[in-house]
């Protein structure tokens, strides 16, 4: 059989520092700004039912009046020491912001088109000033990028034509200039999230991808880039022809995670979500249900027991600031992730069998497994049964390590926790120490 020219160039994780970094942040944030936000998904009174940094394809919308809002993007209230404070608060340990999202508005000075945030009343480098401000916070920072470029003139959907064709090779040499750009102007940014690479012509590129790719590895040493980006020879995306993964991670879980371990195939993953049900983008109206904080919670420990990180999207308003319920939210999930961030930092998927109070993560590099409680039964007495060879040595609650948690022995593998009659109104962490024992694994015995 033919080998893959283009396909993925390593089968499994990858395990250079850079990446073990990225595998234990836990909780991340996202945050959407630019032109849409002026807009906030509303034009004379009508709402655009979609997400609002799409509203520039809005029938409702015409071309001219999009394409010159720019000149009214003047954030008298950004603050990016105020964004990267909050974000500090909240616990996140990573941020991907948007350079350049599919409307082509770049958020840097780039030298290679007019559009950008040098040539709006604005001026400041946007860029530069998140990016300083989340790295002196210790927040590491991943740039977003659209390859969809809807105000490019030479951007393409499909390549029918050897118009096309010329076309498109000018725009993916303003790509490759643009990342370049990126990369050596902010040369903190730990890696980049690219977006707009599902078209024909990004699929029928599989081969400059790849170059691509290579080219900006060998420009950043470490660079994270997950598997949105490539295609392969034959146009397969993230998962090339022979079923390998092409990125360093999977990047597909948006607004969805994986329900069981099975489902992440072994690979590194995050799941990006929004507070509202859908919409990226500032919006002046929240359609639908909004994520409570516990909620946003649970999804963290959710993923974080999945062997990934849980990035959750911020829309600042036009003026740069956020609106109360995503402040709220940042708050409210800092004030627990304060408490309990031993369980979702430098945690990893347990192994252990799901039990209905909640979800169990393992320290990476330590016997401590911690469970995370959401659900507590009526009978108090939380169900626990380890990983074939290992034993529970000591439980107790995260929040009182002198006070050890009874523990029932059941059948030959589980136990029961017996709960102290309190009200629990948050959730809560129980540490578990282990220890190697009981019952070999069929691995073990087989070395023995
Ligand atoms: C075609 O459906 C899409 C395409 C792109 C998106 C973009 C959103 O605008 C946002 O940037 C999200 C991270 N991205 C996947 C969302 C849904």
């Amino acid at each position: 059989p033919k080998v893959l020219q283009h396909g993925a160039h390593r089968v499994g994780k990858r395990t250079d520092v850079e990446m073990a970094t990225w595998r234990g942040y836990g909780m991340g944030q996202f945050i959407h700004w630019g032109v849409y936000s002026l807009f906030g998904g509303e034009l004379n009174g009508n709402y655009y039912n979609g997400a609002a940094e799409w509203i520039r394809s809005w029938k409702d919308m015409p071309n001219g009046v999009y394409d010159s809002a720019y000149k009214q993007f003047n954030p008298s209230s950004f603050d990016a020491t105020q964004w990267a404070k909050m974000a500090k608060q909240m616990g996140v340990r990573y941020v991907t912001f948007t350079t350049k999202h599919h409307d082509g508005f770049c958020l840097w000075p780039s030298k290679y088109t007019d559009y950008t945030i040098a040539n709006s009343p604005c001026k400041k480098d946007i860029v530069k000033q998140v990016v300083d401000a989340y790295t002196k916070e210790g927040i590491d920072v991943y740039l977003y990028f659209s390859i969809m470029d809807w105000h490019n003139p030479d951007w393409r959907y499909d390549l029918k034509t050897k118009e096309d064709s010329v076309a498109f090779e000018r725009f993916k040499l303003f790509t490759k200039k643009q990342l370049t750009e990126l990369l050596q102007q902010y040369p903190q940014t730990k890696g980049l999230w690219f977006d707009g690479t599902w078209d024909n012509s990004w699929k029928k590129s599989g081969a400059f991808t790849d170059t691509l790719e290579q080219y900006l590895k060998t420009l950043h040493p470490g660079l994270i880039i997950g598997s949105r980006f490539r295609a392969d020879e034959f146009g397969n995306r993230h998962v090339d022809a022979t079923g390998v993964l092409m990125g360093d991670y999977e990047q597909g879980w948006e607004r969805k995670i994986p329900k069981t371990y099975a489902d992440v195939h072994g690979n590194d993953w995050d799941c990006v979500m929004t507070i509202p049900e859908n919409g990226w983008g500032y919006q002046k109206k929240w359609l639908g249900h909004w994520k409570t904080t516990n909620e946003i919670l649970e999804m963290t420990a959710q993923c974080v027991s999945l062997g990934g990180n849980f990035v959750l999207n911020f829309g600042p308003k036009p003026d740069g600031t956020f609106r109360p319920e995503e402040v709220e939210i940042a708050k409210e999930a800092g004030e627990w992730m304060k408490i309990n961030n031993a369980a979702i930092y430098n945690c990893e998927y347990a192994g252990w069998e799901k039990q209905d109070w909640g979800y169990y993560t393992k320290k990476t590099n330590e016997n401590k497994v911690y469970m995370i409680v959401f659900n507590v039964p009526v009978s108090r007495s939380l169900k626990v049964k380890p990983s074939k060879n290992t034993l529970v040595d000591k439980a107790y609650l995260l929040t009182a390590p002198g006070k050890t948690l009874s523990l029932e022995k059941l059948d030959y593998d589980a136990s029961f926790i017996q709960l102290p009659s309190a009200q629990y109104k948050q959730p809560f962490v129980i540490v578990l120490e282990t220890k190697e024992g009981g019952e070999k694994s069929d691995e073990q015995k087989a070395k023995t």
